[in-house]
């Protein structure tokens, strides 16, 4: 079905037309209808499958531009997803002059309260900094009439839930509240449904929950391994661009260093750099001003970022779930992807947990040797040579070229020319500290019982949730 045969106002009609969109997805054509019935709503598609708009065209055909008051509201784990949902709403509210601002930490908050002061319809925001605002009175909530729960299951886990309830207790008791996410484990949506109203549940069915498009493999290795393992990877599938997810902020860091020191650019982004400089380093990779993006789980989810071809899991996720949102920053709108996941002998029945939720087994493959990294590597100084032979701008080199067949043989000009060409594996020595293995579970019985039990974790630095800066005494804002 297309958006133009759907029943909304013109104006979002012709946003869609604007932001490229023809076809509704699943998961459009479905939660679009029932959610502007007015009902309550917990919607689930794979990652990558328009979530965003999914919500977004209900809210902004539910939001009257003449009112003054916020209508509506919608929460998101990190701060790059509530500035990325507010692009998307300010898009499809375009013509209906619908206005969305982002509200989020580690922004200047006397910059937001003039924002705010300037009657946006719809605020998008992260937990923290929308309490921050509400319990300064620069944010009423009273007269909302949605509200949307980005990543729902992320937002109701451990981290969050305390400000979640917080946040709806300012809000009105017959607001409609929308759910959404790529994995909706069955103890949070039973939690969920406490503070919802006979909510509608709309699942697109699926074979996996994980996106087809996306090649599933892993490597089997130790600890000591894998940063050898990982850069050898790099050279042999030379990504357009790609995210190395670590588990650790130290670790992002290390790995960043790590890399350059080998001669790959890359970025690192966690929940400790300044929001000016998360900023930066995600505009450099959008902007393909660097090709690796190093990143904590801040960056697995709903992050849209067009074009990433591979992800890499350095370490494992810390649950099924976070697996399922790192690897769906690839294959997204109907791309194809590859992920890549190093698992160390002990961590192994974990990517058994992995494949329980995902329903869709991994591959193995081994680590390439050196050998075949300076073979990925010669192949693509000899793909490039060929491609500047179609293209056909080499002639102002044709005479020099000349010269020195004149002198030397014709092979061994094109060997060493290949040579310089090749961008030979590098085996700088580096020494990463050792992070320790994902716990194996203890719990008896059933793996996932109660879900994201804390026994199912091992963390003694989770970014930006459950882990010490998120709740602990100097607790950060998001
Ligand atoms: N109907 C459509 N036709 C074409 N492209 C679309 C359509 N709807 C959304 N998109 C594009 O698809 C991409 C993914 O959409 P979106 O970020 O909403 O996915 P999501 O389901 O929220 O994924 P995640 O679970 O990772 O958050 C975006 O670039 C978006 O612009
Ligand atoms: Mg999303």
């Amino acid at each position: 079905m297309k958006f133009a045969e759907l029943e909304i106002s013109e104006e979002i009609k012709k946003a869609t037309e604007r932001m490229g969109f023809t076809d509704m997805t699943p998961i459009q054509e479905q939660a679009i209808p029932v959610a502007k019935t007015g009902v309550d709503l917990i919607g689930q598609a794979q990652t990558g499958t328009g979530k965003t708009t999914a919500f977004g065209i209900p809210m902004i055909e539910a939001a009257d531009p003449q009112e003054s008051e916020i209508q509506g509201v919608v929460i998101t784990p990190t701060r790059e997803l509530a500035i990325q949902n507010a692009h998307e709403l300010s898009s499809l509210g375009f013509y209906k002059k619908v206005r969305t601002i982002a509200i989020y930490g580690g922004q200047d908050i006397q910059r937001q309260i003039r924002d705010l002061k300037r009657r946006p319809s719809i605020v998008s925001a992260t937990p923290g900094r929308l309490l921050d605002h509400i319990k300064r009175r620069t944010i009423r909530l009273d007269q909302i009439k949605m509200i949307v729960l980005d990543e729902a299951d992320e937002m109701l886990n451990m981290g969050f839930i305390d400000d979640i309830h917080e946040i709806l207790e300012n809000t009105p008791q017959n607001r409609q509240t929308l759910l959404f996410s790529a994995t909706m484990p069955k103890p949070i949506q039973l939690l969920a449904e406490k503070f919802m109203h006979e909510p509608r549940k709309i699942q697109i069915k699926a074979k996996t929950l994980t996106v087809s498009l996306i090649e599933q493999n892993y490597v089997k290795l130790r600890e000591a391994e894998k940063f050898d393992a990982l850069t050898r990877f790099l050279d042999i599938q030379s990504p357009e661009r790609a995210i190395v997810f670590g588990r650790t902020k130290r670790r992002v860091d290390e790995l960043m260093r790590a890399l350059q020191k080998r001669g790959y650019e890359a970025e690192g982004i966690h929940g400790d750099l300044t929001q000016s400089k998360r900023d930066l380093v995600l505009r450099r990779f959008k902007q393909n001003e660097v090709k690796l993006l190093v990143a904590t789980d801040v960056a697995a989810r709903g992050l849209d970022i067009s074009n990433v071809t591979h992800v890499y899991n350095f370490d494992l996720p810390q649950d099924p779930e976070s697996y399922v949102h790192r690897i769906g920053r690839t294959g997204r709108a109907g791309k194809t992807g590859m992920a890549l996941t190093f698992i160390t002998p002990s961590e192994f029945p974990h990517l058994r947990s992995i494949e329980r939720l995902t329903k869709q087994p991994m591959k193995q493959i081994n680590a390439p040797s050196y050998e075949e990294a300076l073979a990925g590597q010669q192949k693509l100084a000899i793909d490039n040579l060929k491609e500047m032979l179609e293209s056909g701008k080499y002639h102002a080199y044709m005479s020099k070229a000349q010269d020195l067949l004149d002198e030397y043989d014709s092979a061994q000009l094109i060997a060493a020319a290949l040579k310089i060409m090749t961008k030979e594996p590098n085996t700088t020595p580096i020494r990463l500290t050792r992070e320790a293995p994902l716990m194996v579970k203890h719990t008896s019985g059933r793996q996932q019982r109660g879900g994201k039990g804390r026994n199912y974790y091992h963390s003694k630095d989770r970014d930006y949730r459950k882990g010490n800066n998120y709740r602990g005494r100097n607790r950060q804002k998001s």
